[in-house]
């Protein structure tokens, strides 16, 4: 890694209870780069991914051990405003979940609870952030119809957009592409591609194309545990573990 990393995750264990899903998880995710995380199902990739903006605090019974520094703060540290760190963390989910209400309130909505009320300022950030989401050329005249109304898509590229309007620097994306079809999913990775210009990208996929075309690098996940991680093209190409060999090739999984 060449630049001071954003992410810095040290000596990471998760419970769910009794059960342990993380097993010492140590990584470090470059500014302004996108990360696949791959592994088989199960493997602890959605977990390993909440724990970055702490979504796992609103699940019973998960307990955390280890440090997580987002600039060199640790996020799990009593003092940290739990508010603040999910604006500078956002997070994209499986299935598109557009709020049931226009497509400009979608976007507006996040501004709002962070207390913006001029109407020209909320206009302008509604404008970049949809233009910023590949959405806006296909959406300007229908602002104030209902998100619900658009295609998968546009839909999920809609929730970018809500993402993208409060500013984050890092975006967690957890299989944002595994509910649209193939011409949405190339949107999709086409403005993941854009994304990682300007911000940090971390990405859970099944799909090992998504994940070799979208990422520059990825890790490996199998039972908890990262078993490598390295630049994409080398750990596609060249694998240094045989597990991870068995599983790109497609031996298991
Ligand atoms: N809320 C929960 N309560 C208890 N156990 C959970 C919970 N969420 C996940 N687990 C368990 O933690 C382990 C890791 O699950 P996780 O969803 O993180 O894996 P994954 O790699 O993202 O899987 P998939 O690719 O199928 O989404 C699994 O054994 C799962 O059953």
């Amino acid at each position: 890694m060449q630049s001071t990393p954003v992410v810095e995750v040290k000596n990471l264990n998760l419970y769910y209870g009794l059960t342990q899903a993380l097993f010492n998880i140590n990584l470090s995710f470059e500014r302004n780069k996108a990360t696949a995380l791959i592994g088989p199902s199960g493997c602890g990739k959605s977990t390993f991914l909440r724990t970055l903006n702490r979504m796992n605090d609103l699940i019973p019974g998960v307990q955390i051990q280890g440090d997580i520094q987002v600039n060199g703060n640790n996020i799990y540290h009593s003092n940290t405003d739990i508010v603040h760190l999910r604006k500078n963390v956002g997070m994209v989910f499986q299935r598109p979940n557009p709020f049931p209400m226009s497509i400009y309130d979608n976007v507006a909505y996040g501004l709002r609870i962070h207390g913006l009320k001029d109407r020209k300022k909320i206009d302008q950030i509604v404008e970049q952030s949809l233009q910023k989401a590949a959405l806006w050329n296909e959406v300007k005249d229908r602002l104030h119809t209902p998100a619900k109304g658009l295609s998968g898509g546009q839909q999920q590229r809609l929730v970018i957009a809500r993402v993208l309007a409060v500013e984050p620097e890092i975006i967690l994306m957890d299989e944002p592409t595994s509910a649209l079809d193939p011409i949405s999913t190339a949107s999709v990775e086409e403005l993941i591609q854009e994304l990682k210009q300007n911000y940090t990208v971390i990405i859970v996929t099944h799909n090992m194309q998504q994940a070799a075309r979208a990422s520059d690098y990825t890790a490996f996940f199998l039972n908890g545990e990262v078993v490598e991680y390295g630049a994409t093209d080398l750990l596609f190409t060249s694998p240094k573990n045989k597990r991870t060999e068995d599983y790109i090739t497609g031996r298991f999984g």
